[in-house]
Parts: C-alpha cells; sequence; structure tokens
C-alpha cells in the first residue's frame, strides 16, 4: 500500500505520515521546501516525541520525498499507483497541489481502485475544495473522475507546534490526536487506518473542532499577543486571557449545543480537554504560530465570524467572540505576511469597506455593524509597535 503525502512540515510528519505509516503504507512525501525535501530524501527514519502526561517517541520510516515543484513527472508517476493521497499544507495551498493530482489521477490503470483523497486542512470541507480544483483541470477523454478517484473531507485535530531548527526531522507533539474521516464517499470501503474514525455524518465534527479547538487557540493567541505573551501555554497561564478564551468557548458551546445535538455535558467535557491541550506546558507553542494568517482566520466561513454570524442570525450577541475579533484585528506580528495586509486594508479602507473586505460579511448581516465598529475603534488607535 502507498500514500503520497504533500506537506512535510509539522502535521504532515508528526500525525498525517505517523498514522499512515502505523498503518502500513509506505510514504512518498511531497512538498516545495528543497532544503526539507533533501533532509528527508536521505534519511532513513525521523522520531515523533509525544509529549505530555504519558510521553513516548514513535519512528516513521519507510518513506521517500521528493520536490513537487521539480521533480513533477516523478511524482504523478507515484499517484498515478498510489492508493492515497493526503494533504496538508494550508486551505490556499490547495489550488497548487492541485495540477499534479489531476495528473496523477489521469495517469491511473483503469483496473486499479479509486485513489483516495483527503485533504487535512483546517477548513470546513477542505477536501471539497481540493475536488473543485482538480475537477476544473479534468480532461473527461481520461475518463470519470469520479470512478477513478473518491474524495473524502476530514477533520484532523493534533496540536504539532512549529520545530526546533535544531531538531532535524524529529517532531515535538501532543499526546493526543484525532482524525475524523467522512465514511460515505468509500462505499463501504473505507481505507484500513487504525487510528482514524470514520463517521457517516462529518458536518458536526469538523464544525465542533473548527469551532471549539481552533476558536480558543486562536483566541488565547490573540489575546496573549495583546498581553505581550509569546508561549501559548503561558497565554493560558495568565488569568484574564484564560477567562476570556472560556468566554468564548461558552458561546461558541451554545451555538454547537443546539446546532448540532451535542449535549451540554458532552460539549463541556469536549471544552475542559482542549482547556487542558492549550495549557501543555511540555509544548513549545507560540501565540505566533496559532494565531497566523489572521484574514483567513477572520474570514465568513471561519473560525471567529463562522460562529459569531450564526449566533448573530439567532438573535444572539456575541460579545465574547467580538471580544475575540477585536484582539485579531491587533495582531500586528511584523513576521506574519497576512498581519501585514491586515494593516493595510485597516488603513486604507472605510470601516464598512474594511469590514466587508476582512470578515466576508455583507452590510445587511446582523453581526456586520458590531464587528464595523470594532473595525473603527482599531482603525483610530495609534499605530502601536509589535508586541
Ligand atoms: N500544526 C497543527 O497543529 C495542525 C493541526 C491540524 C491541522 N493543521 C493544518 O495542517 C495544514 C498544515 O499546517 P502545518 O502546521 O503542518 O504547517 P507547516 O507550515 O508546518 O507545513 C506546511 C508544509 O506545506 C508545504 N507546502 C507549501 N506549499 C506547498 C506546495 N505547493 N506543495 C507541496 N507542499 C507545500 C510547506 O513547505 C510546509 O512544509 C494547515 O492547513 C493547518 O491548518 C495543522
Ligand atoms: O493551523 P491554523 O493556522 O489553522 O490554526 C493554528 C492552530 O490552531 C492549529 O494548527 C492547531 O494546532 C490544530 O488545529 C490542532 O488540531
Amino acid at each position: 500500500m502507498k500514500a503520497v503525502h504533500f506537506g512535510a512540515g509539522n502535521i504532515g510528519r508528526g500525525f498525517v505520515g505517523l498514522l499512515l505509516h502505523e498503518a502500513g503504507y509506505e510514504l512518498v512525501f511531497a512538498d516545495v521546501a528543497e532544503a526539507l525535501i533533501t533532509q528527508l530524501a536521505a534519511a532513513d527514519s525521523y522520531a515523533v516525541h509525544e509529549v505530555g502526561e504519558n510521553p513516548t517517541v514513535r519512528t516513521v520510516d519507510n518513506f521517500r520525498a521528493l520536490n513537487s515543484s521539480l521533480q513533477e513527472a516523478e511524482l504523478v508517476a507515484e499517484i498515478s499507483t498510489a492508493d492515497i493521497v493526503t494533504t496538508a499544507v494550508g486551505p490556499h495551498i490547495l489550488k497548487f497541489v492541485a495540477p499534479a493530482i489531476t495528473k496523477g489521477i489521469a495517469a491511473r490503470d483503469a483496473g486499479l481502485a479509486p485513489l483516495q483523497v483527503m485533504a487535512c486542512e483546517n477548513a470546513i470541507n477542505a477536501t471539497d475544495i481540493l475536488r473543485d480544483e482538480i475537477a476544473a483541470l479534468w480532461d473527461d477523454a481520461a475518463g470519470s473522475l469520479d470512478s477513478l478517484a473518491v474524495f473524502a473531507n476530514t477533520a484532523v485535530d493534533r496540536i504539532v507546534p512549529n520545530q526546533d531548527a535544531g531538531q532535524g526531522l524529529d517532531v515535538t507533539v501532543e499526546t493526543f490526536y484525532e482524525w475524523v474521516i467522512d465514511r460515505k464517499p468509500f462505499a463501504g470501503a473505507p481505507p484500513a487506518i487504525p487510528g482514524a474514525t470514520f463517521v457517516e455524518d462529518l458536518a458536526p465534527y469538523i464544525e465542533r473542532k473548527l469551532f471549539t479547538v481552533n476558536t480558543g487557540h486562536a483566541a488565547a493567541a490573540y489575546f496573549g499577543f495583546e498581553a505581550g505573551l509569546e508561549k501559548l501555554s503561558d497565554a493560558m497561564a495568565d488569568q484574564d486571557v484564560a477567562e476570556d478564551v472560556r468566554a468564548v468557548l461558552e458561546e461558541t458551546k451554545q451555538l454547537l449545543v443546539s446546532k448540532h445535538g451535542f449535549s451540554n455535558e458532552e460539549q463541556e467535557a469536549y471544552v475542559q480537554k482542549i482547556l487542558v491541550r492549550f495549557s501543555n506546558p511540555y509544548l513549545p507553542d507560540t501565540v505566533s504560530r496559532v494565531g497566523r494568517a489572521p484574514l483567513r482566520k477572520l474570514s465568513r466561513n471561519e473560525r471567529f465570524i463562522g460562529p459569531a454570524a450564526e449566533l448573530a442570525e439567532r438573535g444572539i450577541v456575541p460579545e465574547a467572540l467580538l471580544g475575540a475579533i477585536a484582539a485579531a484585528l491587533r495582531f500586528n506580528d511584523p513576521a506574519d505576511a497576512e498581519a501585514t495586509e491586515l494593516a493595510q486594508i485597516l488603513a486604507s479602507s472605510t470601516p464598512a469597506e474594511a469590514t466587508a473586505r476582512i470578515t466576508g460579511l455583507t452590510p445587511e448581516h446582523p453581526l456586520f455593524d458590531a464587528v464595523s465598529t470594532l473595525v473603527e475603534e482599531r482603525q483610530a488607535e495609534p499605530a502601536k509597535a509589535p508586541a
């Protein structure tokens, strides 16, 4: 069995690659980072250090590595005979990996089982986004896309911080993980991945993950950044930050319980567990990584505006989420390209224009005015040096 995985970064090596390896797949990593690919191609194995209460070390071997920019022909050949293709590159990068996957599917022998494609990104239905990119490139002369490949949405959960440069290929991760995959596209024959859970209806799981783990995480990052803190666990140790995060998760709990029918107790237990995960002192995670790409995080269907908009549509003013949105608007990490772009939008637009551009909300939406007021307040603040 062979899996081709795009994106040999934190989650690629520390989670998706690890689980596929443990499921018995031979791995081919594809990435554009030449130094990383050279290192992987020269290595026989790397270690995944799971840190927390019960630390363990797992070894990943039986992998190869290809530069997806420089070795496209080899990559297409690998995909044409693979069983699985996964990605962990970031939702905005899916369009760049689609061409090689499209060519690889087109080159498949008709006798092979359909390629199983799963995007492992933090976004609602990321695999659908990838499938749309592939479908747009697809030439029907190569056959029917749906008979040559199946596309399954997934929700992936494991905190994998940026790694210390001196660590080589080894990855430090938390002990917790969850990989939930939509079972329906596999028509009764899902891949055998022991660490994954297959479900009939992914929507509740993916929204619960994004609107609890990622909403809470990003809130901790932005409140922590405002407080001048660098480590995510230090942000969670700050009582004011922790209370603000807790209040945000109370609001998303209200939405998730009423929308998806999770019981209050079940959702509360989920929240408690992730608060402990965020506070893991063994995990060297930073507010910069967790807060990265604020424009993506403030977009319409993402972790803040998504749940806040739905609460507003139900007549609820999401005060705590609005507080987190205000903090996100102040995230001016100079190392983050989207933070710079956010600052430019705020500096060059009216409050209404900036609100529409940043959040995708329309002026008629019940959340629009509240966010626009925050934008205006942010614009009125004197330019502040990064924390
Ligand atoms: N790190 C986590 O805790 C975590 C957990 C769950 C989900 N995710 C999601 O996984 C994805 C990756 O996150 P990450 O933390 O591993 O980021 P990362 O930056 O560590 O890894 C991304 C990798 O993708 C590579 N890449 C970029 N463009 C590419 C291209 N065109 N072709 C092939 N490779 C390309 C980069 O070189 C990098 O090695 C994101 O969608 C993220 O939201 C991350
Ligand atoms: O990857 P992002 O930028 O969407 O979000 C940053 C973190 O919240 C995220 O990577 C978490 O660590 C992860 O989603 C935990 O499962």
